[in-house]
């Protein structure tokens, strides 16, 4: 069975195709040969990729703070797919198994501060797919080292399983948050990264929880994501005890600050200019912390497991769908407001 997909495919794609930006901010799409898995890596056939704001920023910008683009970039860091051929040394994979891919490759070194101590996302020597100078996993096949591929079971779908990626940066922001049960929370932002973070934090136990965005049509989506149980949805009723901002933007991180009651905090996952004007002494005298968000550590299997088991439904973030060859239209749908799109998917079969 296995063995077939793996001729199959081949035989019906022989050439790998990739979704590439540069300096230029030009987007295109690129052929190149099939990449063969070397020890310990898988050669994955690509299934499920979804474009994120940061993607659509390297395209558009051209950087995010000093990650730059600077020749060209493969794009996407939100995959999953199937396994097609495993490299020497594999022992926990096989051809045929459906994999979500964790994009971060830290060194795991003893000698690396951040890795020995678990903040692997920190590791200075991080190959991140997607952020410069590294191609991303928008590509019809892709090898990854075994160690950073999560099985995912027949009952996920791909887009499931790519989506197991932005519910991760929800849950470690959760997590550094210390987010509690029955917190009065305000999520500012209705992108992906807000409504996966209304989920999480739904499921997590705020309440109640009041969404911003400056697009209805976003607002509309929140309300639709949210699910069963969400309670006063609108009206927070007082200042919130932690505020997590999801856009990134100057004017809504002060939005959020002054939303928080004393000893609120407002927690950043938004990734926004390099320098902001903040409130600084209101927030002084109203004790207000603030925290970042950067990418995540050890939150796959935890994903998984939600998604998984019902607790979180990511299904209802993804409003658009292409194939690879139409790789730019995707983009452009993406990042195109009129288009309405929350989470816009390209999937090959
Ligand atoms: N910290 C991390 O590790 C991490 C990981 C992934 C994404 N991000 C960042 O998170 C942010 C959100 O990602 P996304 O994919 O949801 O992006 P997105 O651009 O799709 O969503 C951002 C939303 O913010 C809204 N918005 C803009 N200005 C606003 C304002 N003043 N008030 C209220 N809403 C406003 C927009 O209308 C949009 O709906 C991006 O900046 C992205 O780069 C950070
Ligand atoms: O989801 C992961 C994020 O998009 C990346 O960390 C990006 O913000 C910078 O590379
Ligand atoms: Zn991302
Ligand atoms: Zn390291």
């Amino acid at each position: 069975m296995a063995t077939a997909t793996f001729l199959d495919i081949l035989t019906r794609k022989p050439r790998n195709i990739a979704v590439l930006t540069n300096p230029d901010h030009e987007l295109y799409l690129q052929q190149s040969d099939r990449p063969t898995p070397g020890p310990g890596q898988c050669l994955v056939h690509v299934r499920a990729t979804g474009i994120c704001g940061s993607d659509v920023h390297f395209w558009k910008h051209g950087h995010i703070g000093d990650m730059v683009v600077r020749g060209e970039n493969g794009l996407g860091h939100e995959s999953a797919g199937v396994i097609l051929a495993t490299g020497p040394g594999v022992t926990r994979f096989q051809p045929g198994d459906r994999v979500a891919i964790e994009c971060g490759v830290p060194c795991m070194k003893a000698s690396c501060f951040s890795c020995r101590t678990g903040q692997y996302n920190a590791c200075p020597e991080v190959v991140f797919y997607s952020t410069p100078p590294y191609h991303g996993t928008l590509r019809r096949y892709h090898v990854h080292p075994e160690d950073w591929l999560h099985k995912i079971p027949d009952t996920m779908t791909y887009e499931e399983g790519s989506l197991l990626e932005p519910l991760s940066v929800a849950l470690a922001g959760i997590d550094r948050s210390m987010l509690r049960l029955g917190d009065h929370m305000v999520i500012c932002g209705a992108g992906p990264i807000g409504i996966v973070t209304l989920l999480a934090a739904n499921a997590a136990g705020a309440n109640p929880i009041v969404i911003t965005d400056i697009n209805e049509t976003r607002l509309e989506l929140a309300k639709k994501a949210r699910t069963e149980g969400a309670t006063s949805f609108e009206l927070l009723g007082q200042e919130a005890k932690l505020v997590i901002e999801c856009t990134g933007v100057e004017s809504s991180v002060v939005t959020g600050i002054y939303s928080c009651r004393f000893g609120g905090m407002v927690f950043v996952i938004g990734c926004g200019k390099d320098f902001a004007t903040l409130p600084f002494m209101y927030m002084s005298a109203k004790e207000i912390d603030l925290r970042f968000q950067y990418r995540y550590h050890d939150t796959y299997p935890k994903a998984i497991g939600l998604v998984e088991s019902g607790v979180i439904d990511v299904k209802p973030l993804v409003t658009h769908r292409f194939s690879l060859e139409d790789g730019e239209m995707a983009f452009k749908t993406a990042s195109d407001p009129k288009a309405m799109a929350l989470k816009v998917q390209i999937i090959d079969e």
